[in-house]
């Protein structure tokens, strides 16, 4: 599936463990609210597993494909090839993207990047974009890198880089709006959408918020 940039602005990620309610009913409301990517990412305590995940990612898709958003596999490039995910997300300590690339078919390759030499080898390695963070304190992950800010959002974009970038960690609808100003294409949130009380209220206000800044 060929990206546009555009596609990053709101870009929601959650997996079982981060649902307060059913994970298909809230990524149906967040899809309501107008999130324009999503990302299955099933980690942590009680994940599931196994042909559980594997039918809970279909489920999943299938409502992202009802709304015409790209579906993306976080880490588990053999469930998103054998589901026909639109893309995959893969970490440093992942298989590179260059030769997730090829066993993808032309789906999306995201990568997580920390420093410029990870981010100048996901580009040389045909990443589709690439997410950095954390930008802020965040409670979701609990092994990122230090809290990074937006600074190289800033140093890419200085450097002329133009590889489609997304914010990630810590992003509410109150500090979205720098993440975009920094350069970033979309912000990438898990709890300010999984946790919320009303989650299509939730997706409408950080999509204004980010499309506000633009
Ligand atoms: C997956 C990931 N990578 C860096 S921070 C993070 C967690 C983001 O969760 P939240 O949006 O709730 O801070
Ligand atoms: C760690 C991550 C960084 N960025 C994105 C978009 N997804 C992730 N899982
Ligand atoms: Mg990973």
């Amino acid at each position: 599936m060929l990206m546009k940039r555009e596609q990053l602005a709101v870009y929601f990620i959650a997996g079982t463990p981060n649902c307060k309610r059913s994970i298909e009913e809230t990524l149906q409301a967040a899809i309501d609210g107008g999130i324009t990517m999503f990302q299955f990412r099933e980690k942590g305590k009680d994940a599931l597993a196994g042909s559980a995940k594997k039918e809970q990612a279909v489920r999943l898709q299938a409502l992202c494909r009802e709304a015409n958003i790209p579906f993306i596999v976080n880490d588990d490039i053999e469930l998103a090839v054998e589901i026909g995910a639109d893309g995959v997300h893969i970490g440093q300590e992942d298989e590179a993207a260059s030769s997730v690339r090829g066993k993808i078919n032309g789906g999306i390759v995201g990568v997580s990047v920390h420093t410029m030499d990870e981010a100048k080898k996901a580009i040389a390695d045909g990443a589709d974009y690439v997410g950095t963070g954390p930008i802020y304190q965040t409670g979701t992950k609990t092994d990122t890198g230090p809290v990074a800010g937006t600074a190289l959002i800033k140093t890419m974009r200085a450097q002329n880089l133009t590889i489609p970038i997304v914010g990630i960690g810590g992003i509410t609808i109150d500090n979205a709006a720098p993440v975009i100003a920094a350069g970033a294409d979309g912000v990438s949130v898990i709890s300010t959408i999984s946790l919320a009380d009303d989650v299509k209220q939730a997706a409408v206000e950080l999509k204004a918020a980010v499309e506000g800044s633009n």
